[in-house]
């Protein structure tokens, strides 16, 4: 057989090819072959068998991992990739202990973000957006979730979505987007955060025509928005066809974890304070628990989602960055992979199958990325580390040798010296 590309001499290859999402116990096991070999053509994975029987292969490059562990790209369900302008300012406020919600009603956090970003060009916002994504691909990451939600206005949020469309477009990465025109109440509206509702439902036909964006994305919480408002939203939603999300249970245990059961919402992200009531409806259902331990740590709050009780409930769950200019700023997964380690106290085993397979599923991606598999695209990465415990030991710093992309290799460690 010929190939394009023969990785061989792995030490250890995780092909979390199960049929997913993975849930409770499974997430602790996980399946590793050792001294494997991946054969890439165009595209795809089109072979995969041990170092030994590789020799039979012709092919056109062949990389020597030496040992190294290799892994699917990484999945990045939910991060906020398109705004305008940082919030460096917003820390000190932190540090004084100026809670994260009030930040917000009094017309900063988000709504900063937002100015921002109805004053930037869509020509600078897809320049920042390709560097963020640039970013998360030496990182590791193969496929982004990307929101949007800092424009609160109709001209701003079709901005923000046109520019996500048009990174996926000209970036490597695979890009899934979702609508979160639901994710603060503008000044404008302040009162009335129903009227800002049915104004926001007002684009879901021309998101639909134009295919903006697969999901639909609400800010649960106090002082955004109720579980009445947004189930009442969420339902429109549901009626014109697209996949639900919530920010659910961030920061008041308000039951948006129970919604997102409710509904049929394929994620509930989130999660810090979700009830014993949800976390139980969580588990006996088919929503993912896309749990974001970045941002409770970069809040500097106590709360992390109850990670444990949930896996042990039976419930699937994903991880990821939240990447945003507020809450967690960091394009950095295999970090939060450490953060889930040390504070949500996930085994290794558990953490890979949340960055990949049920990544995956959590943005309906499901049986496509997160996986090594034969047919399936060569979405692959491999580390500078000897096996997969190693990834969440090491801490804060970036571990990828070679990221390859749909076949190509987009990104190789240089060295220094
Ligand atoms: N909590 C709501 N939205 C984002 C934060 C956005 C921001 O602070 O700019 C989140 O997921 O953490
Ligand atoms: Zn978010």
């Amino acid at each position: 057989m010929e190939v394009d590309i023969l990785i061989t001499n792995i030490g250890q290859l995780l092909p979390m090819d199960k049929k997913g999402p993975v849930k409770g116990a499974d997430m602790g096991e996980l399946t590793v072959w050792n001294d494997a070999a991946v054969g890439i053509k165009g595209e795809q994975v089109v072979w995969i068998g041990s170092s030994k029987e590789a020799k039979i292969l012709k092919a056109s490059q062949t990389i020597d991992a030496n040992g190294k562990l290799v892994t699917p790209g990484l999945v990045e369900p939910h991060t906020h990739l398109v705004f305008g302008g940082s919030r460096e300012e917003e820390m000190a406020l932190k540090q004084q202990g100026v809670p994260y919600l009030d930040i917000l009603k009094q017309g900063g956090g988000i709504l900063s973000t937002v100015t921002a970003t109805q004053e930037a060009s869509q020509e600078d916002l897809l320049e920042k957006a390709l560097f963020h994504l640039d970013r998360m691909a030496m990182h590791g990451i193969t496929t982004v979730e990307a929101k949007s939600g800092y424009g609160l206005n109709h001209e701003t949020e079709l901005k923000q979505l046109r520019v996500a469309k048009e990174a996926g477009k000209q970036h490597p990465i695979d890009i899934v987007s979702t609508f979160l025109g639901a994710h603060a109440i503008p000044t404008n509206y302040k009162e009335e955060p129903e009227a800002f509702l049915d104004y926001m439902s007002e684009l879901f036909d021309v998101i639909k025509q134009e295919n903006l964006a697969e999901f639909i994305d609400i800010f649960t919480e106090t002082g955004v928005f109720s579980v009445v408002q947004s189930r009442r939203y969420l339902l429109k939603a549901k009626e014109k066809g697209f996949g639900l999300k919530i920010h659910a249970d961030e920061i008041d245990p308000l039951g948006g974890t129970e919604l997102a059961v409710e509904l049929g919402a394929i994620s509930g992200d989130h999660l810090a304070v979700t009830s014993d009531e949800g976390i139980q409806k969580l588990a006996n259902s088919n929503t993912i628990g896309v749990i974001l331990p970045g941002t409770s740590f970069y809040l500097g709050k106590d709360d992390y989602a109850r990670a444990r009780e949930m896996i042990d409930a039976g419930a699937a769950i994903a991880i990821s960055t939240d990447f945003n200019p507020g809450s967690s700023v960091t394009e950095n997964l295999q970090l939060i992979m450490s953060i889930a380690a040390l504070k949500l106290k996930m085994s290794p085993e558990e953490i890979w199958h949340a960055v990949t397979i049920n990544a995956a599923h959590a943005i309906g991606r499901g049986g496509e990325a997160g996986m090594i598999a034969i047919g399936k695209k060569a979405d692959i990465v491999l580390w500078d580390a000897p096996n997969y415990k190693y990834i969440p030991y090491h801490y804060g710093v970036n571990h990828t040798n070679t990221v390859i992309k749909s076949g190509e290799i987009i990104y190789e460690r240089q060295a220094i010296r």
